[in-house]
């Protein structure tokens, strides 16, 4: 059996009482930490807590040649990872491949990142098109740098329709965790490249470390970047598209947006 069990946003103490009892009771613990990552603790710290060894995978190990799932045959797994355990397309096809191999599985949920956001803005779920990341930039063959535009078309798709749009920070061996306004930075490079308007005058929605008490929420316009200086990582990003009133209220109440964002709704 692989059970797949979801650790939530923070710390330590974020997994759920099944997902705890089934950490207990298994005979190996597995875990990734390379799609999303808990800020608030150390694997040492799970390990005491939880009672159990912990085996670090890496992306090689859970991708390309994950051997260690021969282990469910006949043994009682399981698989942890930050956030909710099936908010990763690598995830899907793990537990496709298990299928594949005759290997039962089962999944136990964690809060994630991805309802968690609707909650600490005020943007209701519902009005959110397709979401997107933002990778560090990268240095061509030819070396030149590149600066992916994939983000930038995303955000204008959604506005197209009035959708809000959720931009996913790149976690990187080397460079380590995109930041809020890293992430703006290199928008706003592509909106100066490319001299379209879909940055401009546009509210965006910091959002860094959900889950712990320490989480900080800041709305501001996209070209004010020193608005969303907000210290340690996770971080996350948000485009507003077409703003409900309470979506307003809640952004200027809740997270400090200019009042100017209220007075579209004023007669
Ligand atoms: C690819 S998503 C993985 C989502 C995860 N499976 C979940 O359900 O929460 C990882 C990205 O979400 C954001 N993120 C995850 N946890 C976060 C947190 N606690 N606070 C802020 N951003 C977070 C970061 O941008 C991070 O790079």
């Amino acid at each position: 059996m692989l059970t797949f069990i979801g650790l939530g946003l923070f710390d330590a103490q974020d997994i759920s009482l099944k997902g705890l009892r089934a950490v207990q009771s298994a005979d190996l613990v597995y875990l990734e930490f390379y799609t999303s990552y808990l800020m608030g603790t150390t694997i040492e710290e799970m390990e005491t807590l939880y009672g159990k060894p912990i085996i670090r995978l890496m992306r090689e190990d859970v991708e390309q040649n994950p051997d260690w799932l021969e282990n469910a045959k006949n043994q009682n797994i399981v698989f942890l990872t930050g956030g909710d355990t099936m908010a990763s397309t690598t995830h899907v096809d793990l537990r496709i491949r298990a299928k594949d191999m005759g290997i039962e599985t089962k999944l136990i949920h964690g809060a994630s990142i991805t309802s968690a956001v609707f909650g600490l803005s005020g943007l209701q779920n519902y009005r959110f098109g397709k979401s997107v990341s933002i990778p560090f930039p990268y240095t061509s063959s030819r070396g030149n740098r590149v600066v992916t535009e994939t983000p930038y078309d995303t955000i204008k798709f959604n506005q197209e329709n009035g959708l809000h749009t959720l931009v996913f920070l790149d976690i990187h061996n080397e460079h380590g965790y995109m930041t809020v306004r890293e992430g703006l930075s290199l928008l706003l490079e592509v909106e100066e490249k490319r001299q379209e308007g879909v940055m401009k005058n546009r509210i965006a929605v910091g959002i860094a470390r959900a889950g712990s008490d320490d989480v900080s929420v800041i709305a501001d316009f996209a070209e004010n970047l020193d608005s969303f200086e907000l210290g340690n990582p996770l971080q996350i990003l948000i485009i507003p598209g077409n703003l409900h009133f309470i979506e307003a209220e809640a952004l200027v109440k809740l997270a400090g947006a200019p009042d100017s964002l209220l007075s579209d709704f004023s007669d």
